[in-house]
């Protein structure tokens, strides 16, 4: 499939990007591991494959690094960044870790586990507004990622609907920690105009004048991620960017949409996650983890599943039905 590279950078960025090539060279640098199967999707930085051990038949996902990207050093190291990050949060059920990096033919992968799924900004669209109950459930479980992530060092800093993964059995996990960083690191993120790094629509004021961040950056995020699951809307939305910014920038969110009036703790719980000034939001996941608790008796099951294609590459079930009729006939 060739299709043009999205996002930021140079006229060679703006290159076709040869999906069929990339999964072929894929397919020879994996030739005694994996095979490949499909294209899952292309992001602004990387194209994913769905690969299947040829050993014990489990499915990862291979991320690929725009092959135009690897001459620009801040992307490649954004790449590697989310290679070594993504490897130190393994272990969490809310966090898509990375298993494997690698660089063979010019080609730069990272492997991770494949989420058989759908990501957070399709729900929305296919499904619009959610409950009060799975809102609450999943900021829950989104916030203790944030909680591990944070008792790792690691701030996460690009939380958005399209880096949150629904999987089969109801589990939000968060992917892509390109943009993170260890919060021991003074971090900050110069403004730009062409290319800002991270997703405006959820990015905290600090990160948008490239002040200081530290995690109550993710829990501004989180806030702005929970408004839109109740609402259906964006917290703070825009024609340009600079509208977004400066939407963000001046604290009128009036928290008046009918939604938020489904239970009355949850204007202060967003007035809290939103505030303009990062001391006066909750001081860490920690807090939030309180605040969410006392707002609801917590649900046992999310109600919400994703919706996923048929799995075309399986045909264990046709062998096995053809195998009873032989059987019947004999
Ligand atoms: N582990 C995974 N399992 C299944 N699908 C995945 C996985 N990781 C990424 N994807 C899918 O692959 C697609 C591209 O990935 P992603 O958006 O992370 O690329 P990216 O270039 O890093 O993103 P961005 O545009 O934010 O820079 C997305 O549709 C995403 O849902």
């Amino acid at each position: 499939m060739k299709t043009l590279i999205r996002k930021p950078g140079t006229a060679r960025a703006n290159a076709p990007l040869d999906t069929r090539e990339i999964a072929a060279r894929l397919a020879i640098i994996f030739a005694g591991r994996y095979q490949v199967l499909r294209l899952v999707g292309i992001g602004g930085m990387a194209s994913v494959y769905l690969v299947r051990h040829r050993i014990h038949h489990g499915h990862f996902a291979v991320k690929v690094l725009h092959p135009a990207h690897v001459e620009q050093a801040d992307l490649l190291a954004r790449f590697r960044r989310e290679g070594l990050l993504g490897a130190r949060l393994a272990g969490h059920p809310n966090i898509v870790p990375v298993l494997d990096v690698g660089e063979a033919d010019g080609l730069h992968y990272l492997v991770m586990p494949y989420i058989r799924g759908e990501d957070l900004d399709h729900l929305l669209a296919r499904v619009g507004p959610l409950s009060f109950e799975d809102s609450i459930l999943i900021t829950t479980q989104l916030n203790e990622a944030l909680l591990y992530t944070w008792s790792k060092g690691v701030i996460h800093c690009d939380l958005a609907p399209g880096n949150i993964r629904l999987n089969e059995f109801g589990q939000f996990l968060l992917v892509d920690f390109g943009l993170a960083s260890l919060s021991r690191h003074s971090r900050t993120i110069p403004p730009s105009r062409t290319s800002h790094p991270g997703t405006p629509l959820y990015m905290s004021p600090e990160q948008i004048l490239g002040d200081h961040v530290d995690i109550r950056s993710d829990l501004y995020a989180l806030g702005a991620i929970l408004y839109e699951m109740l609402t259906g809307k964006a917290a703070f939305h825009g024609n340009t960017l600079q509208e977004i910014e400066q939407n963000h920038l001046t604290p009128k969110l009036s928290f008046s949409h009918p939604r938020l009036a489904a239970h009355p703790g949850i204007k202060p719980l967003l007035q809290t996650l939103l505030a303009l000034s990062p001391a006066q939001r909750f001081t860490d996941p920690i807090a939030l983890q309180h605040a969410l608790a006392h707002l609801v008796a917590r649900p046992a099951q999310p109600s919400l599943r994703p919706e996923i294609e048929p799995e075309r590459e399986s045909t264990a079930p046709r062998r096995r039905l053809s195998f009873i009729k032989e059987k019947a006939q004999s």
